[in-house]
């Protein structure tokens, strides 16, 4: 089944619980994948905390390096990486009867991979007369018609709703310098807005979040207004550091997130009222004669776009900041190319 949503709505913490409340998954687990650790932490406490329940007992998580389940666990978030691992080991993924994949429009290596082998293990364990498999792929902003194919024309349900509106304003003219685009920005929203409205910057790598992070400093040194909290959040940093993205900032301070990709989807971060989307992200290419990784910086594709504004307006109405023209909105791809489609094309 697919199940598109917009983001919001609800799909990753309240479809696994109504499954688990009607005991759908029987005697076997639910999985809910995730392209991100973050977001599979962060996702399941906040389920847990919503199921009244300790983590690691109903409600689990699996990440590299961190294993917080338990014989009792029948919701489990983990990443895609360690469903495929848990996949070489059984193939037939038997302790799970529900699995879903969610953020399906990401196509990352591991997530295109796992779509064939939850297809395979479905269609083998019915062979061979095994508890059912059922299989959910979820996200706001996914390639339906691909997915309903590949999946021999499997049902579609689209959610209708979510909980507070987000007004989008997109760059009258072209900005030369995003990051400069983005500085001026957190400042003037920062001379007119209530420091409990916080903030969250969608820049490309650790260097950039570096620098825009010094120049926050430098500037509120002399800019008039509330103090403000920076918080970097890129997937080099610490996970405990990560995780002081969710701590609540001292009052009338402001917290400015600097954010890579990695806060694009799935998170809910509390009291963010405003995205500012510099359109730009860094992704993994290769180079097919040498085999070596690169990382380049891409304006992203539409649904990218949409996934970052769906950040603001989660725990109250929100705005979301383009940094460029509606024009050069449109003209964007709807979907980002699959990883594995720029693991085979580039050469160099
Ligand atoms: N940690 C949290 N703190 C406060 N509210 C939260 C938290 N996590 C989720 N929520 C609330 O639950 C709602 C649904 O979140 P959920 O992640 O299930 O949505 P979703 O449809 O999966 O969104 P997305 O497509 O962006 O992943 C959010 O909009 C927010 O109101």
């Amino acid at each position: 089944m697919i199940l598109i949503g917009e983001t919001g709505s609800g799909k990753t913490t309240q479809v696994p619980q109504i499954i688990h409340e009607a005991r759908l998954e029987g005697l076997g687990t639910i999985a809910i994948t995730q392209p991100r650790r973050v977001a599979t932490i962060t996702i399941a406490l906040r389920v847990a905390a919503e199921m009244n329940t300790e983590i690691g007992g109903y409600v689990g998580y699996s990440v590299r390096f961190e294993d917080v389940t338990s014989a009792k666990t029948k919701v489990k978030y983990l990443t895609d990486g360690m469903l495929l691992r848990e996949a070489i080991i059984d193939p037939l993924l038997k302790k799970y009867t529900v699995i879903i994949l969610d953020e399906a429009h990401e196509r990352t290596v591991n997530t295109d991979i796992l779509f064939g082998i939850v297809k395979l293990a479905q269609k083998e364990r019915t062979i061979q007369k095994l508890s059912a498999l059922k299989v959910i792929i979820m996200s706001a902003t996914m390639d339906v018609d691909t997915f309903r194919k590949y999946y021999d024309n499997c049902p579609v349900i689209y959610l209708e709703g979510r909980s507070y509106p987000v007004t989008i304003y997109h760059s009258k003219v072209k900005q030369e310098d995003y990051q400069y685009a983005a500085l001026c920005t957190i400042f003037q929203l920062h001379a007119t807005l209530p420091p409990e409205h916080h903030f969250l910057v969608f820049l490309t790598g650790q260097e950039e979040i570096e620098t825009v992070m010094y120049n926050i400093k430098q500037i509120t040194k002399e800019a008039p207004g509330p103090p403000i909290r920076v918080c970097p959040l890129y997937a080099g940093l610490p996970a405990a550091k990560q995780l002081q993205v969710w701590k609540d900032s001292p009052q009338d301070t402001r917290k400015v997130i600097l954010a890579t990709n990695i806060a694009e989807a799935s998170v809910t971060i509390p009291h963010i009222k405003c995205v500012i989307d510099t359109g730009f992200v860094k992704e993994r290419t290769w180079c097919t004669r040498t085999g070596a990784e690169r990382l380049r910086v891409n304006s992203c594709a539409g649904a990218a776009c949409w996934q970052r504004a769906g950040r603001a307006g989660r725990t109250s109405p929100g705005s979301a900041y383009r940094l460029y023209t509606a024009t050069d909105f449109k003209a964007r791809p709807p979907h980002n190319t699959p990883e594995i489609v720029r693991y085979f094309t580039f050469f160099y």
